[in-house]
Formats: C-alpha cells, sequence, structure tokens
C-alpha cells in the first residue's frame, strides 16, 4: 500500500494475517505536528506495538485467546511532518483502500495526535462519533490551524456525524456552546457512569465510530500524551462501556490516539496496548 513506508508490526507471539483476510487492521499514525504541550505522539505508535510484548494474548475474563483472531497490521501512514491536513488525507486515502481491498474489516488506527481521526471519519462515513476525551476539541481554528487536535471534533461535526463525548474536563465557553447549539452531548469526567454513557448512546444511529484520545483516562494512567489533565476515567469503566458498544451497535472504526513518550515500557503506551487488545477480544467473541 502505498502510503506505508514503516512496516513496522505489532510484536506479538503469533502471526499476523494480510489485511485482505483480517478483521482487524491496524494502521500508525506517527503525527505529532500541532501538539502545543508535550511532544512526542509521533512515538505512539511504535511504543503502543512495543507495549502488546508485555501482554498475554490470553484475555482472561473473556476466556477467549486474540492470537485466534485474524488481526493484520499494515505499518505507519508516511506523514506530512506539520501538516495535518495533508497527513489525515494520506489515512483517509490509506483508508478507503483498505476498505476497497476488505470490506469487513475494522481499521484500528494508533496515534499519533487526534487530528487524524478527521481522514479515518472521512474515509469510513460513519453515522455517529463516539468519543472518550478530556478535551472537547471543538475549537473552530486553533494556534492559526482549523486541522489542529483540538478542532478534530468540530471539524467531524462538520460532516454531519451526530456525537457523544465521555470524560470530558476540559473546554472553553465558546466550545460549549458550539455543542449546545449543534446537539453534540458530552459528560464530564465528574459525572461519567455506565447508566450516563448507555443513555447517550443508545439512540445514536450505525454505524459508530469509536475513538480514545488517552488523555481521557486518568493522569496517572496516560502521563505521557500531548495535553494531560488531571481527573480522567479509570480503565474498566472505558472497558465496561466499549464491551456495550460493540454488543449493541456496528463499529466503523475504532482508534487509540494521543499516546506519545519517549521510553519504551511508558505506562501511557501499556495503558492503550491493554486497551487494544480488549477492543479486539470484545468484537472478536461476539462474531
Ligand atoms: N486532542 C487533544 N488532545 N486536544 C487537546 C486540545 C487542548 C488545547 N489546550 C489549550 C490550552 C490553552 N491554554
Ligand atoms: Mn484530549
Ligand atoms: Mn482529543
Amino acid at each position: 500500500m502505498e502510503f506505508l513506508y514503516t512496516y513496522d508490526t505489532l510484536k506479538l507471539e503469533f502471526p499476523l494475517t494480510e489485511p485482505e483476510n483480517a478483521r482487524f487492521v491496524i494502521t500508525g499514525v506517527p503525527f505529532d505536528g500541532t501538539t502545543s504541550f508535550k511532544p512526542g505522539a509521533r512515538f505512539g505508535p511504535t511504543l503502543i506495538r512495543h507495549a502488546t510484548l508485555n501482554l498475554e494474548s490470553y484475555i482472561l475474563d473473556y476466556g477467549i485467546d486474540i492470537a485466534e483472531l485474524p488481526i493484520a497490521d499494515i505499518g505507519d501512514v508516511a506523514v506530512v511532518a506539520g501538516d495535518p491536513r495533508k497527513t489525515a488525507d494520506r489515512v483517509r486515502e490509506t483508508i478507503e483502500e483498505l476498505k476497497r481491498a476488505n470490506p469487513d474489516a475494522i481499521p484500528v488506527l494508533l496515534g499519533g495526535e487526534h487530528s487524524q481521526t478527521l481522514g479515518a471519519v472521512e474515509a469510513l462515513k460513519p453515522a455517529s462519533y463516539v468519543v472518550f476525551d478530556a478535551h472537547l476539541d471543538l475549537r473552530d481554528s486553533y494556534e492559526d490551524n482549523s486541522y489542529n487536535h483540538a478542532c478534530v471534533a468540530r471539524r467531524i461535526s462538520e460532516l454531519g456525524v451526530k456525537e457523544a463525548m465521555f470524560g470530558i474536563r476540559s473546554g472553553t465557553k465558546d466550545e460549549v456552546e458550539y455543542a449546545e447549539e449543534n446537539g453534540i452531548m458530552w459528560v464530564h469526567a465528574r459525572d461519567y457512569d455506565f447508566d450516563a454513557f448507555v443513555d447517550l448512546v443508545k439512540p445514536l444511529p450505525e454505524p459508530v465510530y469509536l475513538s480514545v484520545d488517552i488523555d481521557a483516562f486518568d493522569l496517572p494512567l496516560v502521563p505521557s500524551t500531548g495535553t494531560p489533565e488531571a481527573g480522567g476515567l479509570r480503565f474498566w469503566d472505558v472497558i465496561e462501556a466499549i464491551e456495550w458498544l460493540v454488543e449493541n451497535k456496528r463499529i466503523a472504526g475504532f482508534d487509540i490516539m494521543e499516546v506519545a513518550g519517549e521510553n519504551l515500557g511508558d505506562p501511557t503506551a501499556l495503558t492503550a496496548a491493554k486497551l487494544l487488545f480488549y477492543f479486539m477480544g470484545a468484537v472478536g467473541r461476539r462474531t
């Protein structure tokens, strides 16, 4: 596939499959061109892949082994450093090509900045966007760029995609007003619970694109992320929500974004890798 350059794959103790035959196709987007606070999201995909080495493929509480699922990893999208729109175009084209080759595949994006989710959503055209995030990401423009990661949910809502957000604890008055005016539903991290999740997500049209900005989790779980915020969600709360979602809604695509860091074994990447395995396990156990 044209835009991939690393061919770096998950380092697992079991073989991966070809994208044409896979249920899950993983792609990295090592982009961190618009992060204003902490750099390093360009290392996210590599750190997450490496962190999977630490995990068992058998998921204890599901009683399934994800080694038995058809998983592909097509490596990383070649980014255009500093240009989130051009890079997201490459994400879109890569996912479009993948869906032509395998319409049944669930694309799984590992990032890299949240700005890149836009390319996946443009390719997959979901009816709804469910996101875990500390931030509303509803700015029209930030630091003179409308494709900054702080604007991604705004760009997605402009496509006519219904949005529900969880774990939120950072936003501006303008963003809150935009959400109100445009029917965008969000739950503050303080108010989050399973019932609040199901209430908001149940009426959403399918298919659903599911995005996890890793900064949704509580800070100690994810210290290495571009714009960390205290007061986030617990790991199992997010897993339980994802379990409900994959059992009740058709999933167009999934991503884990904003993982940063410079050291192998960073807790942020370990959190992301565990989440990745649970997502694949949760989908895999019902198909
Ligand atoms: N996807 C994301 N991680 N978005 C984060 C946007 C954060 C903007 N903080 C602005 C702070 C202003 N002082
Ligand atoms: Mn965020
Ligand atoms: Mn975000």
